[in-house]
């Protein structure tokens, strides 16, 4: 980038988490539309917010109703929605938030690329586990009959890969258990990793 050069601020992040009293971080949910990351990561959040802590939660739905309102799902679309919300979640983090994001987030790179924009130990990947026939059982918005139906193209389990994640910090199995059970994984394990108070 020609002509730009990063200016450095007085308050940084860390004087934003000092003020804020806890560590910010990126838990980022993904897994096949269905599988229960929006429910999980609301649900967490009010957990969060009952604890004393700030949080953003980005949801696939929602930001492709607006920053992403330009885009589909092609690989390339995919990419470019992923690395914007990267972009956003690395600001809100850069603020001293916990966000939280739920994106399908199909492709292992893109996931990568996103971990590799943040500090050790602030993204936190959440691989929200439940079989594609659960999840096409569930089918909330009906999208799995449309995707079978051939009216959706590139759906994600369908006619587009999941590529699951092979050492995500959580691996929730979301189903056959209640949704507090998930929750009860996630609280543990931003204990043990020094995100919240034992
Ligand atoms: N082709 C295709 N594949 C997957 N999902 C689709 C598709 N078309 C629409 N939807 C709906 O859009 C939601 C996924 O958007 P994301 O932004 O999370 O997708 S991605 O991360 O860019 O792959 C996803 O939301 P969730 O069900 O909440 O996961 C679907 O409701
Ligand atoms: N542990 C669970 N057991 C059974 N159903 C669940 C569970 N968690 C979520 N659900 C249901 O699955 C559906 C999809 O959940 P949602 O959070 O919208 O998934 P996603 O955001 O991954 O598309 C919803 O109807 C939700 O109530």
């Amino acid at each position: 980038m020609n002509n730009i050069v990063w200016h450095s601020h007085h308050i940084d992040q860390a004087a934003r988490a000092a003020q804020k009293g806890h560590k910010p971080a990126l838990l980022w949910f993904t897994g096949l539309s269905g599988s229960g990351k929006s429910t999980l990561a609301g649900a967490l959040e009010a957990a969060l917010v009952a604890r004393g802590i700030h949080t953003y939660l980005l949801d696939g739905d929602n930001v492709r109703h607006g920053l992403c309102s330009d885009l589909g799902f092609t690989p390339s679309d995919r990419q470019e929605n992923l690395r914007r919300i990267g972009e956003v979640a690395k600001l809100m983090v850069d603020a001293g938030l916990v966000v939280l994001a739920a994106f399908v987030s199909p492709y292992r790179a893109e996931r990568q690329a996103i971990r590799e924009r943040f500090a050790e130990g602030e993204f936190i990947e959440v691989f929200v586990d439940v079989p594609l026939a659960e999840c096409e059982a569930r089918d909330p918005k009906g999208l799995y009959q449309k995707a079978r139906a051939g009216e959706i193209k590139h759906f994600t389990g369908i006619d587009d890969p999941y590529e699951a994640p092979a050492a995500a910090e959580v691996h929730l199995q979301n189903h056959g258990v209640d949704i507090n059970t998930g929750v009860e994984q996630l609280l543990a394990q931003l204990q043990a990793c020094g995100l919240l108070p034992q």
